[in-house]
């Protein structure tokens, strides 16, 4: 790659994150005419063609002898075959990036020649609006060079930590997955206000604006969100008795169990691959 440019990037995979991805590259400067996709399947490949202009590829071989970075977002169950695919094809000095949940750098090191540098990303779906969360971590050929190429690439999808391997099924757990949670929580306190007699639209109207603003309260003033939620709380208030429930209904511990569970399903995706 040119230093100072974004290079040429391919991707293998055009689904929900494939798609996230390409968006995010396009805004951070890669020239559209420097980015191909290869999707299978057809349909997919022409929506990823229309909407971002980018040139869709039907072999993953051609896309991988002809870029500078190749982006893997496939399902883990895929990554094998598409790495059988791509082996031979790969410029030594090309940066493999995969964000397949749970898979380790090792895995993709042991299947491709010596020495090719590999970044983990796990990123996530609000990246696809530039709000994303996402970690990086380096595999054992790739230098801070690399880990900052594919750091400018993400620049455009949000947050980017960089984070010891050992970390990755953690950010799985907690970003990676974590906007479902959200959604979920989200389309609870909508329901709620069903319950409670209020139009589904109105709820879901409040609910919404209600998870941003809570969201932006803490960023603008980085508190805590334990003294954020005491402010709420007024003295024999209604917050206080709903928080009880809560408790109660054991949201909490709910929560640290959805993100082990999260965990321990990216462990076994990994296991499973190998
Ligand atoms: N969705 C998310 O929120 C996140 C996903 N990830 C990771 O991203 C990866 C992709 O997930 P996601 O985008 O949700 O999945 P999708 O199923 O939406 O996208 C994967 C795409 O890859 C295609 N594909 C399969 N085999 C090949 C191949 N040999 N060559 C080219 N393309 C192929 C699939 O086609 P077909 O459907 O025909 O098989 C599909 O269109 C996973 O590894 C996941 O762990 C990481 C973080 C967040
Ligand atoms: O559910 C999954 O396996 C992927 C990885 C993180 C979010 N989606």
């Amino acid at each position: 790659m040119i230093s100072g440019t974004p290079g040429r990037v391919g991707v293998i995979g055009g689904g929900v994150m494939g798609q996230a991805l390409v968006g995010a590259m396009l805004e951070a400067g890669v020239d559209v005419d420097d980015l191909v996709v290869c999707e299978p399947a057809a349909a997919r490949a022409t929506e990823v063609s229309s909407r971002f202009g980018v040139r869709a590829a039907d072999s993953a071989r051609k896309v991988a002898s002809r870029c500078d970075v190749l982006v893997l977002a496939v399902k883990p169950a895929d990554l094998d075959q598409v790495l059988g695919e791509v082996r031979e094809a790969l410029d030594p000095g090309t940066v493999v990036v995969s964000v397949a949940a749970g898979v380790p750098c090792a895995f993709y090191e042991r299947r491709l020649a010596d020495a090719t540098p590999v970044v983990r990303v796990m990123p996530n779906t609000p990246a696809l609006v530039g709000q994303g969360a996402s970690a990086v971590c380096a595999g054992a050929h790739a230098t801070p060079e690399h880990l900052e190429q594919v750091r400018t690439l993400l620049a455009r999808t949000g947050l980017v930590l960089t984070v010891p391997e050992k970390h990755m099924d953690a950010v799985t757990a907690v970003s990676g997955s974590g906007p479902a949670y959200v959604f979920y929580l989200l389309d609870a306190l909508a329901e709620a206000g069903v319950l409670l007699g209020l139009p589904r639209d109105q709820a879901t109207q409040l609910a919404t604006a209600t998870f941003r603003g809570a969201v932006a309260l803490q960023e603008e003033t980085g508190e805590h969100p334990v003294v954020l939620r005491e402010r709420v709380s007024s003295p024999g208030g209604t917050t206080v008795a709903a928080v009880r429930q809560l408790d109660v209904h054991g949201v909490r511990a709910g929560v640290l169990a959805a993100a082990e569970a999260a965990r321990d399903r990216s462990r076994e995706l990994a296991a499973e691959q190998d």
